[in-house]
C-alpha cells in the first residue's frame, strides 16, 4: 500500500528536505501540504519548488483531510503550532509523525492519552538522527556509572525553543536511571544569571546559539580524576531524513504514542 503523506510547514528548513524525501520515495505519495499562506496553491507555484511537484497547499487541516485523506501528518512547524496540529490530527484520524519540538510534559501526556483514546499511531521524535538517538542512549547508559553531568547543546541562531527537544529527552532518559541530587558546590553562587545553565533534577542543561551551527550535543560525564564526553553533530538536515522515513512507516503499524526514535530503531 502506498502511504499517503502530508507535510506542516514545507517552507521551512526542515520542511523542504522532507518534501523532497517523500517525493522520492516509492511506497509514499505526498497528497497535500499544511501551511499559513497560499491555500489553493500547489508547491511547484512556490519558489522553492521544482515545477513538477503538483502538491496542493491547504491552511485548514479539516480540509486538507477531506479533499487529500492522508494517512500520516509529518509536522515540522513551530512549537507554537505544534500541539494543536497534533491534537487535531489525531481526532481526525491521521497518524502524525511529529519532529517539532517545545513540548511541555503535560503535552505530551495529554497526546498520549488522546493516541490511547482513539487508537491513532503517533510518533514524536525529538531527533530524528539515528546517531543523535544512540548518543542519547549510550549518555543513559554512562549516568549509572557517572551520575554528575552537564549537557551542553549547540544549535543554528534561529531555533525558538530551549533547551532542545533532543537535550529534554537526554535529561528524561538519563534522570530514569538517576536519582535526583544537586551538583557542584553546596554554596555556589551565581554572580551573572543562568551561568551555571539550566537545572534539570540537578543536571545542568547548557544551549548555546550561534550562526554556522546545525545541531550538536555533548553530555558529560565527570567522575574522580576522569571526564567522559558523548558528542553527536548534525552537520546537514539530510541527517534526519532517514529517521523521518522509518517514522512514517512505522506509525502505520501502532496504535499508540511512540516517544523517542530509540523505541523503533533496532
Ligand atoms: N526532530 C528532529 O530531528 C528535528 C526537529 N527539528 C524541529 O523542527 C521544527 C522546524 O525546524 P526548522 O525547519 O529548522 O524551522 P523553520 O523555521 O525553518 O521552519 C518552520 C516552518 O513552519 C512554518 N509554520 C509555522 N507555523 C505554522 C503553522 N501553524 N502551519 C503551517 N506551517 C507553519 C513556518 O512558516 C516555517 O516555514 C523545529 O521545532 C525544530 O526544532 C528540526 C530539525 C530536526
Ligand atoms: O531546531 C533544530 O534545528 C533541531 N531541533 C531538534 C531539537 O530541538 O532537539 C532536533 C535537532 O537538534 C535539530
Amino acid at each position: 500500500m502506498t502511504i499517503r503523506v502530508a507535510i506542516a510547514g514545507p517552507r521551512g528548513k526542515m520542511g523542504q528536505e522532507a518534501v523532497h524525501t517523500v517525493m522520492k520515495n516509492q511506497e509514499m505519495e505526498l497528497v497535500a501540504v499544511l501551511d499559513y499562506k497560499d491555500i489553493g496553491a500547489t508547491l511547484a507555484e512556490l519558489d522553492v519548488f521544482p515545477d513538477s511537484y503538483d502538491v496542493p497547499v491547504f491552511t485548514d487541516m479539516e480540509e486538507m483531510h477531506t479533499a487529500t485523506g492522508p494517512h500520516v501528518l509529518v509536522d515540522l512547524t513551530s512549537p507554537e503550532a505544534v500541539y494543536k496540529h497534533t491534537k487535531q490530527a489525531l481526532q481526525l484520524n491521521i497518524r502524525p509523525v511529529v519532529g517539532t519540538t517545545g513540548f511541555s510534559d503535560d503535552e505530551l501526556k495529554e497526546l498520549a492519552g488522546l493516541a490511547e483514546e482513539t487508537k491513532v499511531g503517533c510518533i514524536i521524535a525529538p531527533n530524528f538522527a539515528v546517531g543523535a538517538v544512540l548518543m542519547m542512549k549510550f549518555a543513559e547508559q554512562a549516568a549509572k556509572y557517572l551520575p554528575d553531568i552537564e549537557i551542553i547543546e549547540m544549535h543554528h541562531d534561529q531555533k525558538l525553543d530551549a533547551p532542545s527537544g533532543t537535550a529534554m529527552k537526554t535529561a528524561h532518559l538519563i534522570a530514569g536511571h538517576r536519582p535526583t541530587h544537586e551538583q557542584g558546590h553546596v554554596h555556589e553562587k551565581e554572580t551573572l544569571e543562568g551561568a551555571r545553565g539550566a537545572n534539570y533534577e540537578g543536571m545542568r542543561i547548557h544551549s548555546v546559539r550561534l550562526p554556522g551551527l546545525v545541531a550538536h550535543q555533548q553530555v558529560l560525564l565527570g567522575g574522580e580524576g576522569q571526564l567522559l564526553t558523548i558528542r553527536h553533530d548534525s552537520f546537514n538536515r539530510g541527517s534526519f531524513m532517514s529517521g523521518v522515513v522509518l517514522s512514517v512507516k512505522t506509525v502505520m503499524e501502532t496504535e499508540r504514542l511512540i516517544y523517542g526514535l530509540e523505541h523503533i530503531i533496532d
